[in-house]
Parts: structure tokens; sequence; C-alpha cells
């Protein structure tokens, strides 16, 4: 049994085909790598799996359950969580209270329970409490945990967003695009921390633009270009790979 598998995903905009038939398969505890020129229909791909956008047509089967239509938070408890953009932060909380929100997600308090401070909710509490700072060590964010969002570095950011995932204690993460908008050095780091996550035994699934990064960290690699999937394999074949080759440069070009 494949630990997830897609087959025939379709995503329909209107007259537009943003994500055409891809059968493909994520393999368990590895880091698989979605690439390809813009508008190739990578975010829509990955907004289908992570529950985000319900697909036109196919199928997804996450441990051999079929959650083709499940809903994004129940895609969570299952075990699945995704990144978002920095943006998606709350730039007046602290770094420690981002992450709690997301630990929260998790926990099952009723309202009255939050209002009667109910034994629950207190146990409860503490223990996002204690599950944020563990994730916000295991990302290496633990001496600003008390800072606010705005007064961060974009590659702190970054690792917040990480971390909001982390604190779900999920079976795979997305990651959409983790090393936009930060530098080299700040761009292997995060590498590193992607390999750590890994070799922690989550899967992890992300899409990159920065192609030296992913070519050195993916396990393996699947390319889009106009929708469908149009080559997969390591990144040896895929560097190698002339449809890969002619897709990103339009063809024609020798480079
Ligand atoms: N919500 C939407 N409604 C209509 N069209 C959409 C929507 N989302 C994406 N598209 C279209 O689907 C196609 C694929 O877009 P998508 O954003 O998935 O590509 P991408 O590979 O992530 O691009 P980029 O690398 O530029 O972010 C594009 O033509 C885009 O305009």
């Amino acid at each position: 049994m494949a630990f997830i598998e897609l087959k025939g995903l379709t995503k329909q905009f209107g007259g537009l085909t943003a994500v055409n038939e891809v059968d493909f398969e994520i393999e368990k505890g590895k880091i698989t790598a979605i690439i390809g020129p813009n508008g190739a229909g990578k975010s829509t791909f990955f907004n289908l799996i992570s529950g985000f956008y319900p697909p036109s047509a196919g199928s997804i089967l996450f441990e051999g359950k079929d959650i083709t239509r499940l809903p994004a938070h129940l895609c969570a408890r299952l075990g699945i969580a995704r990144t978002f953009q920095t943006t998606h932060l709350f730039e007046r909380a602290t770094v420690l209270d981002n992450v709690i929100v997301g630990h929260r997600l998790r926990t099952r308090s009723t309202l009255f329970d939050a209002i009667f401070r109910t034994k629950r909710e207190r146990r409860e509490a503490q223990a996002a409490y204690d599950k944020a700072m563990e994730t916000l060590s295991f990302v290496g964010l633990e001496e600003i945990a008390e800072r606010p969002v705005a007064g961060i570095s974009q590659e702190a950011k970054k690792r917040v967003a990480i971390a909001l995932a982390l604190a779900t204690d999920p079976k795979v993460i997305f990651l959409d695009e983790p090393a936009a908008g930060i530098n080299p050095e700040e761009t292997d780091d995060l590498a590193t921390l992607i390999k750590k996550i890994a070799d922690s035994g989550i899967t992890v699934c992300t899409i990159e633009h920065k192609m030296q990064m992913i070519m050195g960290l993916a396990d393996s690699i699947m390319v889009l270009n106009h929708g469908a999937k149009i080559a997969e394999g390591s990144p040896a074949e895929i560097q190698n790979n002339p449809v890969v080759i002619e897709a990103y440069l339009g063809g024609g070009a020798s480079a």
C-alpha cells in the first residue's frame, strides 16, 4: 500500500485545467519535491492534496483511506499538515502563541471548558504550551519564543510557519515554497531543518523554486507543466531529462 496515492487528479477552474490527470505516489519517510515552471499548477496540486480544494476528478488515498473529499481540518486530524505563507502569521502575537494556535487544532476543549477553566481545559492548555515549546526547540526558535512575530527575521518566520504545522504531530508535512524570499545561507539552514524533519520520521512534500536546494535535498521529484506530470524520478534523473529541460527553457535553447 502506498503512503499517499493520487490517481487521475484533476482540477478545473472554469475552462482552465490547472491540474490534469496526475497519477503520483508519495513514499513514507522521504522528501518529495514538486517543481515546474510558473503557472504549472503546483499550488493548485498542493491545495488538492492538503484538502483545501476538492478535485474536479480523481482520487487521493492516504494510508489506503480515501480522503478525496475530506476537508482540510479533518485531513489535519489524520496527520496531514501544511504550511502557509508567513503572511498568515499573527504579527502582533508572540512566536509561542502563534504555535500554540497550531496545537490547539488538535485539542478538544469546548467553549464551556474554556469559560469555566475546567480541569480538562487546564490540562490541554499545559499540553499545548509544552508541545509548542518542544516544537520551537526542534526548529531552533526556543530563544525567541516570547518575541512578537513582527520583530523577527523572515527566515525565523519561515521556521515559525513550519513549527505551526509540526505542532499538530503530523505524519506528513506539505511545505509551500519554504525558501522563497530568503538568502542563500538561510536557504542552506532551512534545508538542514527540512532534512531533520524527514529524519525524525515525518514525510515531507515540498513545492520549491530554488532548484539547487531541491536537487540536494529531495529523494524524488515530480515535474508539472501546464497541469500535467511530465516527469518523475531522482534529482539526477530529472536534471538530465530532456523533456524537463525543454519545459524550463521553453525549447530551442541548448543550455
Ligand atoms: N482559484 C483559481 N481560480 C482560477 N484560476 C486559477 C486559480 N488558482 C490557480 N489558477 C490558474 O491555474 C493555473 C495554475 O496555477 P498555480 O498557481 O497552481 O501554478 P503554480 O505552478 O503554483 O505557479 P507559480 O509557480 O507561479 O506559483 C494558472 O493558470 C492559474 O492562473
